[in-house]
């Protein structure tokens, strides 16, 4: 049983297919990385995977619990940064960090490292509404991971990173990994997942349609062809 589960799990919003029968193991030691077009449901089945979204059919397991039931002291082994960053915007950096270790009972040491880690040193005691986008990013990656956390759910996190954070995210999750974290992954940059993934998983029109082999050449061409096949076969059956 993976560190995540969600089984046949189906939502809507209104007439608007969100996913439909997605089935997804994350185990212990691999990262998963989901990829598609603008709009496939990758911030969708994040979002369920953490309980933002309830499921109109299907199971979501943390840890092996179903969500409804998990005790809540298992969210402090979770790190996830989806759509914004968890940051109060009026508090510095460095008080945005120390408030994300008190959530998870981590000591507070742990807020000098994940300044240095992420290069946040300058800005520490700058407010974060205050900040540039990209340091706004590296503080919400900041946050969610300086706790080692066991399950990694990050949405295209890369977006606004500048290449020496990208590397440290990079390293940071390669690490987590082969430390025995479950990490699920969302990106539209292959070439980067193709790095570091274990499986990619190729996400369309709120399906699951397939697998991408991170080793295989001219990854991109492959990708389209999946979706374009995919989009051709529900034309055919609509
Ligand atoms: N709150 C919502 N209300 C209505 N529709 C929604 C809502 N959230 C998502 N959707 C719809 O669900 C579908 C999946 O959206 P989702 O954000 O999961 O896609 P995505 O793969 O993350 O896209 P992107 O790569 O653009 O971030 C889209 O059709 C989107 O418009």
């Amino acid at each position: 049983m993976g560190v995540l589960r969600l089984d046949d799990v189906s939502c809507r919003f209104g007439d608007v297919r969100g996913l439909a029968g997605v089935t997804l193991d994350v185990p212990a030691g691999q990262i998963v990385a989901l990829v598609g077009m603008n709009g496939a449901g990758k911030t969708t089945l994040m979002r369920l995977a953490l309980g933002m979204l309830r499921p109109e059919a299907g199971t979501v397991r943390l840890f092996g619990h179903p969500l409804a039931t998990m005790p809540v002291t298992q969210w402090r082994h979770v790190g996830a940064f989806v759509e914004v960053p968890l940051a109060y915007p009026e508090l510095t950096v460095r008080e945005n960090l120390r408030i994300a270790g008190l959530l998870r009972g981590t000591e507070q040491a742990r807020v000098a490292e994940a300044l240095d880690a992420w290069r946040l040193g300058p800005v520490a005691d700058r407010r974060y509404r205050r900040l540039s986008l990209g340091n706004k990013q590296r503080v919400g990656l900041a946050a969610a991971l300086q706790h080692d956390p066991r399950l990694v759910i990050l949405d295209e996190p890369t977006n606004a990173l500048d290449p020496a954070s990208v590397i440290v995210l990079r390293e940071y999750l390669v690490r987590r990994a082969r430390d025995g974290a479950a990490v699920l992954v969302s990106s539209h940059h292959l070439d980067e997942v193709a790095r570091i993934a274990d499986r990619i998983v190729v996400v369309n029109a709120g399906r699951l349609i397939g697998e991408l082999d991170p080793a295989a050449p001219a990854l991109e061409r492959l990708f389209f062809a999946q979706v374009l096949a995919d989009d051709a076969q529900r034309e055919e059956q609509a």
